[in-house]
């Protein structure tokens, strides 16, 4: 990729290829016969495809070849017909034609190739240029002329972009086409340049502000450069067409008598082609530069450079035919020196002069190299048939003819891309040095090694050495030495054993004296610890003593105290039982005295019982207090005690007996005396003067202990009256819901089916109603469902008592409403009273229809009831109690009601009802 970079820049100016860039170039000489290139696509084409071109070429012999087009009549050629005959006749099969002088007189000339008027583009250019293009790629120079007078068709055969037609394409566009479909965009460049010469001056067609440029010739490889012209790498032929049409419009034209749109310069087209090819390429055997390079640079890149010239030349025509006059004139003159000069150098080519004036003209000198020079060159020259265009026709033929004869030498040029080399060397030179580098620290290491170890040999060897002479010297002076020690050692032997004995028996003498001093010392030790023992003991007894002497101290005092306290406790004992004797008397005297009072109460009672008996047939009311009282008299015409005579009673009792004694009595365990005892409180609590005492006297607690407790009905009855009497004071009625009266009522109600008993609880559940402030906990407690469920038993007495609550507690519920206390749906309403009121409102008695007229009324009052007032059907009762009831108030009350409330008012008209 670098090296094809590289080979773009170098591309860029001739200047800096000539100068800068160290290539080689390596000059073959082929002579072969013909070129064929592989057709493959542009972006196809690769290296070794470049290879096979370059391997499969064959060169022809390197003569010009010149190809003859004759060009079909113009209008004016047209116009003349009849004046003139053609001067040509083509025999294109022969590869001949024959021009006529005049009717007797013709020559015939054999070119290479002979195109008839209506030879088509395609086939000029595939016979005429193509070869041209084929070896181009194949890396030789080439060149494509058109040489003829004006008006022939020279532009039309090589210039023509055939922008409308592209049949009518003409060799330089075909050329790119070939070119850019047989190179490769990775590997290879397009580069072209565009100039025209015109009055002895070379223009850059491409960027026309270069003018006048220079030509030049590379010293090394003699080609011909024209310095400063741009090159422009070309990518496609659309490219190529943009860039062909700039120049176009810069290039000069004029108007001749021969032709409306006369080419009056020479336009050159350069095509650079540098083509790449990478690997191996190891069988170049003309890369004589090869053998000197290592076998590792056989895969530096070799760079095929070739150059295409495609000329169009201006028109060759005599100035006097063409009408050319002024600057025109100048022009002609020009071109027909460049001409001329060209015709020249082709003279003296063909005759093999060693002299060749390309220096007379640019043009000349351009084609240096394509005129017997490097490359392969194919002319083509342009012809017209009208015979008054004898004499240039004829001198374009001759100049065919000798351009024939002009040999090239056709040379392949490659490049090695040395840098690449240099860096591919100068990584293998550093390669080698560090390996050599590494290779001189191992030796020398191993020196080091070597060195080291044989300096050890050497001193193990000296210290050796050193050993073997100490040993030889010793050796010699062991045999002196060995007599004197065997009787230094025998003297020595003998005293040691006597020193060993002598020490023997020191030991024993001092292994006498330590067991001696050993039980010396035993002895002593034991007897200090029997001392310390014998002290220890003494200290004990001495605490035990003083302790002893303590307690005995101690023991004596609490003797004292004792007998002081017997004395006490003595004397004491004497005071009690002189107090237990007298309240031994004083209880045997209250027994007597309670027995006296039961025995009174009892016959009270039984008086009581008498009076309070209800003979059959008649009713009975209850007080508001719940007490039961005979208000007729017997059937028998008996007459009976009335009510203040029957206080009169109990309050005698109450002054005499005393109420703690009577509620005493309520927990005898006589269950007559017990029956009495409940019967006096019941009574005795029907007054309010008594209730507060009896509550506060416990009274109360005994009651619903009772209620709660006993298994026997009259009790159970009695408790209930009692407690209805109670229920009547306000101050009572909270203390029974706190202390759970409410709930043992409820009980005594789902339990009991006497009707007397259940009388009892629905009068104390009716008066505890009347308290608004225990509504919320009545009805937890389930006292207003109890109240509803005695009326199953339909026993009117019971009813009343139902319906006398529920009035309370309507009446209660709307002063609560009124003042404000309460606000919502009745609490009897949740437990399904309505429905039992409107039903039963006309089905009893009138003190019990009242009451529940009343709480109707009452609770339809409230308008958060009236919703169910007119669901249950209350509105027509509330309509009938308005016109029905026997009560004024209750009436009165039922129309207010009615009429406060519109959705009363809405529901009669509904009925259709009127009050
Ligand atoms: N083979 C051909 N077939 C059809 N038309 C042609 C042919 N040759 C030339 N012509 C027509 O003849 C006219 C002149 O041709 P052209 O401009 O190519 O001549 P020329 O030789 O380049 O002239 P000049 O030297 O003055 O530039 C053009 O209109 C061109 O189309």
């Amino acid at each position: 990729m670098a090296s094809h970079s590289q080979s773009r820049a170098s591309l860029r100016s001739e200047r800096y290829l000539t100068s800068a860039k160290p290539v080689g170039i390596v000059g073959v000489v082929v002579n072969r016969s013909s070129f064929r290139v592989k057709k493959v696509g542009r972006k196809r084409a690769t290296t070794s495809g470049l290879r096979a071109i370059i391997d499969d070429g064959v060169a022809d012999s390197g003569r010009v070849r010149v190809a003859v087009r004759l060009c079909p009549k113009n209008s004016e050629d047209l116009s003349h017909g009849s004046d003139f005959v053609d001067c040509i006749e083509l025999q294109p099969e022969l590869k001949m034609l024959k021009i006529r002088r005049n009717n007797w007189i013709s020559e015939s000339y054999r070119f290479d190739e002979i195109f008839a008027e209506s030879s088509s583009q395609r086939h000029v250019y595939e016979t005429a240029a193509k070869p041209v293009v084929e070896s181009v790629l194949s890396g030789y120079n080439g060149t494509v002329m058109a040489y003829g007078q004006t008006g022939t068709g020279k532009t039309h055969t090589i210039g023509w972009l055939g922008k409308d037609d592209p049949s009518e394409r003409g060799v330089m566009v075909r050329a790119m086409e070939d070119i850019f479909a047989n190179t490769s965009t990775l590997n290879d460049t397009v580069s072209i340049t565009y100039l025209q010469l015109y009055l002895e001056t070379i223009q850059d067609l491409l960027e026309p502000e270069k003018n006048d440029l220079f030509i030049s010739e590379d010293p090394k490889s003699g080609e011909i450069l024209v310095r400063g012209a741009a090159i422009v790498e070309v990518r496609d032929i659309e490219n190529f067409l943009e860039l062909l049409q700039v120049g176009e419009a810069n290039r000069h034209a004029a108007n001749t008598k021969f032709n409306t749109e006369s080419s009056r310069s020479h336009a050159i087209l350069m095509v650079h082609v540098q083509r790449t090819s990478r690997g191996q390429e190891e069988n170049r055997s003309s890369l004589v530069i090869r053998s000197s390079i290592s076998s590792s640079s056989s895969s530096i890149p070799i760079v095929l450079k070739s150059k295409l010239l495609i000329v169009d030349l201006a028109g060759s025509e005599r100035i006097d035919k063409s009408g050319s006059e002024g600057h025109m004139l100048e022009e002609a003159k020009f071109i027909n020196l460049s001409l001329t000069s060209l015709g020249k150098c082709i003279n003296a080519l063909a005759e093999n002069s060693l002299h060749i004036p390309t220096r007379d003209s640019k043009l000349t000198r351009l084609l240096q190299d394509s005129l017997g020079g490097t490359a392969k060159t194919s002319l083509i020259i342009t012809i017209g048939a009208s015979a008054r265009h004898f004499s240039e026709t004829s001198s374009t033929i001759l100049f065919g003819q000798r351009a024939m004869k002009v040999v090239n030498t056709v040379k392949l040029k490659e490049e090695y891309d040395y840098e690449k080399l240099c860096r591919k060397l100068e990584k293998q030179i550093d390669h080698l040095t560090s390996e050599m580098e590494r290779q001189q620290k191992l030796r020398k290491s191993d020196k080091e090694n070597m060195e080291r170890r044989l300096k050890q040999c050497e001193a193990c060897l000296a210290e050796t050495e050193k050993i073997l002479v100490v040993k030889e010297k010793h050796h010699l002076e062991n045999f002196g030495f060995q007599s004197l020690l065997a009787d230094t050692t025998r003297m020595y032997e003998e005293k040691v054993a006597e020193l060993v004995e002598q020490l023997q028996i020191e030991h024993s003498q001092r292994a006498t004296l330590e067991d001696h001093l050993t039980s010396v010392q035993q002895q002593l030790s034991d007897n200090i610890s029997s001392l310390k023992k014998q002290q220890k003991a003494m200290d004990e007894l001495h605490l035990n003593l003083n302790e002893m002497s303590k307690k005995n101290e101690e023991a004596a005092s609490v003797i004292l105290l004792m007998k002081a306290g017997k004395d006490e406790l003595l004397s004491e004992k004497e005071l009690l039982c002189q107090d237990l004797k007298a309240s031994q008397e004083k209880l045997l005297h209250e027994e007597m005295h309670r027995k006296s009072l039961e025995d009174e109460i009892i016959r009270l009672n039984q008086v009581l019982t008498k009076n309070t008996e209800v003979p059959k047939g008649i009713g009975n009311t209850i007080g508001p207090s719940g007490l039961e009282y005979t208000v007729n008299s017997s059937k028998h015409g008996k007459p009976r005690e009335n009510i203040p005579g029957q206080r009169a009673t109990i309050a005698k009792i109450f002054e005499e007996v005393g109420i703690s004694n009577i509620l005493n009595l309520l927990k005898s365990d006589d269950l007559d005396i017990q029956t009495h005892a409940v019967k006096v409180v019941a009574n005795l609590a029907a007054e309010d003067v008594n209730q507060q005492r009896i509550v506060e006297e416990g009274g109360l607690d005994a009651l619903l202990f009772l209620l709660d407790s006993s298994e026997d009905a009259t009790i159970q009855r009695l408790s209930a009256g009692a407690l209805a009497n109670l229920a009547m004071n306000g101050m009572n009625q909270d203390l029974i819901i706190s202390k759970g009266g409410a709930r043992l009522l409820a009980r005594m109600a789902s339990r009991s089916d006497d009707p007397q008993a259940l009388r009892m609880v629905a009068g104390a559940i009716a008066n505890l109603c009347g308290n608004d402030r225990l509504h919320m906990l009545l009805k937890e407690d389930g006292g207003i469902k109890a109240l509803l469920s005695m009326v199953r038993c339909m026993h009117s007495n019971v009813i009343a008592q139902v319906a006398r609550g529920m009035a309370n507690f309507a009446k209660c519920e709307s002063r609560s409403i009124n003042q404000g206390y309460w606000k919502g749906r009745s609490l009897l309403i949740e437990d399904d009273a309505l429905n039992w009121m409107v039903a039963n409102c006309t089905t009893f008695s009138d003190s019990t229809r009242h009451h529940i007229e009343l709480a109707l009324c009452h609770l339809a009052q409230n308008e958060d009831n009236a919703l169910d007032v007119i669901k249950s059907g209350g509105v027509k009762e509330l309509l009938r109690i308005s016109q029905e009831s026997s009560r004024e108030d209750i009436c009165k009350l039922a129309k207010k009601v009615l009429k406060s409330n519109p959705v009363f008012s809405a529901e009669l008209e509904r009925l259709k009802l009127n009050y």
